[in-house]
């Protein structure tokens, strides 16, 4: 089955359907909205989109986006997650000037980007804000993204496990057409 997700490869949405459905693929979308239209248009057969996090609450806009479509809610898989702080090879953390990343992962390091005191950019994902650090190769530009986003980006980890609690969880709907 094709399996979409909202985001790059590396982000949370590709670790969360790999988790629920390790023998099918993960086609990443640039937004929750274009993976729930792949499955309704029937280009994919399933979508597993992140709704709720432990620390930082609803993920704004996806419960009305479910509401709004002719999907159904066939499970909830819930998806540990833990941030590291990414930045190129040779690049040091007392450095980095700007931290990239999706709204919710930001929301869910507060304690560690106002120690930092960095400034902070809002990306469509996780991944995608790792893969635009390693893009733009420059020292003073960091991202809060997953270990996989590290490897497939070939960043470096500045800092691990950044979020403000160590049992961080986002529970992802998993979807079917209605
Ligand atoms: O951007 C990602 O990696 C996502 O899959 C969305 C997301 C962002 C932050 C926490 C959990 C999921």
């Amino acid at each position: 089955m094709r399996i979409a997700y909202g985001g790059h490869p590396g982000a949370f949405g590709e670790l969360a359907c790999l988790g629920r459905f390790p023998d099918d693929e993960p086609i990443g979308f640039d937004t929750f909205r274009m993976a729930c239209d792949a499955l309704v248009g029937g280009d994919c057969d399933r979508a597993v989109i992140p709704f709720e996090n432990s620390i930082a609450g609803a993920v704004p806009g996806v419960e009305a986006l479910i509401a709004s479509l002719p999907v159904t809610r066939i499970d909830v898989h819930p998806q540990p997650v833990v941030f590291h702080c990414l930045a190129i090879p040779g690049a040091r953390l007392d450095q980095i000037e700007v931290v990239a990343s999706h709204p919710m992962a930001l929301a869910e390091c507060r304690h560690f980007l106002s120690r930092l005191g960095v400034r902070e950019e809002e990306a469509g994902d996780t991944a995608g804000a790792a893969s635009e650090v390693a893009a733009a190769g420059s020292l003073t530009r960091a991202a809060l993204a997953s270990t996989r986003a590290a490897e497939l980006y070939r960043l470096e980890v500045l800092a691990a496990d950044v979020q403000d609690s160590a049992d961080n969880v986002t529970y992802f709907a998993v979807l079917e057409r209605a």
